[in-house]
């Protein structure tokens, strides 16, 4: 048997989907460009098996269609799929970072023998483009299925089966809830990262010593605000309503912590860095979450020339794939310390063992 997978969108999401699936037996990986230059790069990076501008193309016979394009024009993707005449039984799916407005446009469009089911990846990356799409980028994280009340089982279950390609954890969760709680937990922080390097930006102008000490734990915990602007201008205005109640949540705490300095509340501090001890000590260990987290190692380097080629080219010998690498210098007359960052743990275990046999000295 023979299954068509439509992909609109070939980017971070719809590339990594659509090397999940390509190559499986019996499938065929269609994917959409909106522009001529992007069906061939996508052809190019090997990612689809065909590549089409031509929407109907691209979704006739398909058996199932994941749109992976901006938040913000979900909606015309799904418009325009209502007007044409799709096969009978096919499955459309999304990867959009909201839930709510989507499944209630797809309830409120025509589809006959054409089933809904809104999704979410709760995983990826501040990169974008079919250039960072990687088919393990959803190996042990969440999958969030949004089925609308009614559906037959046996088609939710179509989709599971089919997403079993992506080793993902499927959860089924209430449009309005999960955007809800991706508002908190992956939302939120992106602004308060973005906001946080914007305040330090501005700092910056009046001593550039803030930019040139900002390495190391700031890099780390702002690096969601590298994200795709487009991307999150879309996901925020659409998930607007539920931002703007937590943001003013966001400010009482910020006048709470205003106050307690204020009023040199010892105490009151504490007992803030206490309970959010206590609820961190309580989250899943090692888990993939929805934002990403990188494996590290520390490595110490007693002079600098020549010795990234060193590390990053055996490393490559041993197809050990890194994703970022930084000199942390903490004083400018002392040796300085390289940080590896992979998104494997697999990879960084086995750096650690390659740098360990060229003798250099490592910590995680
Ligand atoms: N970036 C992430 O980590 C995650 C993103 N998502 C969601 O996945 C979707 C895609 O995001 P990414 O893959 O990160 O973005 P991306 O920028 O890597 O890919 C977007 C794709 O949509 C295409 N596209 C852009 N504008 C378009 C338009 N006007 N019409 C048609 N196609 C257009 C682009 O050519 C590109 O192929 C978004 O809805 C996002 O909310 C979901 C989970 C994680
Ligand atoms: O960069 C990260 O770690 C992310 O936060 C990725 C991400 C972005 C959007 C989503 O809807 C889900 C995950």
């Amino acid at each position: 048997m023979s299954t068509k997978i439509a992909i609109f969108g070939v980017g971070l999401i719809g590339g990594s989907l659509a090397l999940c699936f390509k190559g499986k037996p019996g499938i065929t990986v269609v994917g959409h460009a909106h522009r001529p230059a992007s069906a061939e790069k996508y052809i190019n990076h090997g990612v689809v098996d065909h590549a089409t501008i031509s929407i109907k193309e691209a979704a006739m016979d398909a058996d199932f269609i994941f749109l992976c394009v901006p938040v913000g024009n979900l909606d015309e993707y799904l418009t325009k799929l209502s007007q044409i005449p799709l096969k009978k039984g096919c499955v459309i799916t999304d990867v959009g970072s909201t839930k709510a407005s989507i499944t209630a446009a797809a309830e409120k469009l025509e589809f006959k023998d054409v089933y809904f089911i809104g999704g979410h990846p709760m995983a990826g990356s501040e990169r974008s483009g079919v250039e960072a799409a990687t088919p393990l980028l959803f190996e042990n994280a969440y999958y969030v299925l949004t089925p609308p009340p009614g559906l037959p089982d046996k088609v939710y279950e179509s989709l599971v089966l089919l997403l079993a390609y992506t080793r993902a954890k499927i959860v089924k969760v209430d449009p309005i809830e999960h955007d809800r709680i991706v508002g908190a937990i992956s939302h939120l922080p992106h602004i308060i990262a973005v906001a946080l390097v914007n305040q330090v930006c501005d700092y910056n102008e009046t001593n550039p010593l803030y930019r040139r000490l900002a390495a190391g734990g700031f890099r780390d915990i702002t690096r969601i605000a590298s994200s795709d602007p487009i991307i999150w201008r879309d996901i925020l205005l659409n998930n607007r309503g539920v931002m703007l109640q937590m943001l003013s949540d966001w400010n009482k705490g910020i006048s709470e912590f205003i106050a307690m300095l204020e009023t040199e509340d010892g105490e009151g501090i504490t007992g803030a860095f206490a309970k959010a001890n206590d609820f961190r000590s309580e989250l899943p260990e090692h888990r993939k979450g929805m934002i990403s987290s990188t494996f590290d190692l520390y490595i110490d380097v007693p002079d600098h020339p020549g010795i990234i080629g060193k590390i990053t080219t055996r490393l490559g010998e041993n197809d050990i794939n890194l994703s970022n690498i930084q000199i942390i210098e903490s004083r400018e007359d002392v040796p300085g310390i390289m940080k590896l960052s992979f998104r494997q743990e697999e990879d960084m275990e086995r750096a650690k063992k390659v740098l360990q046999n060229m003798d250099y000295s490592i910590s995680l």
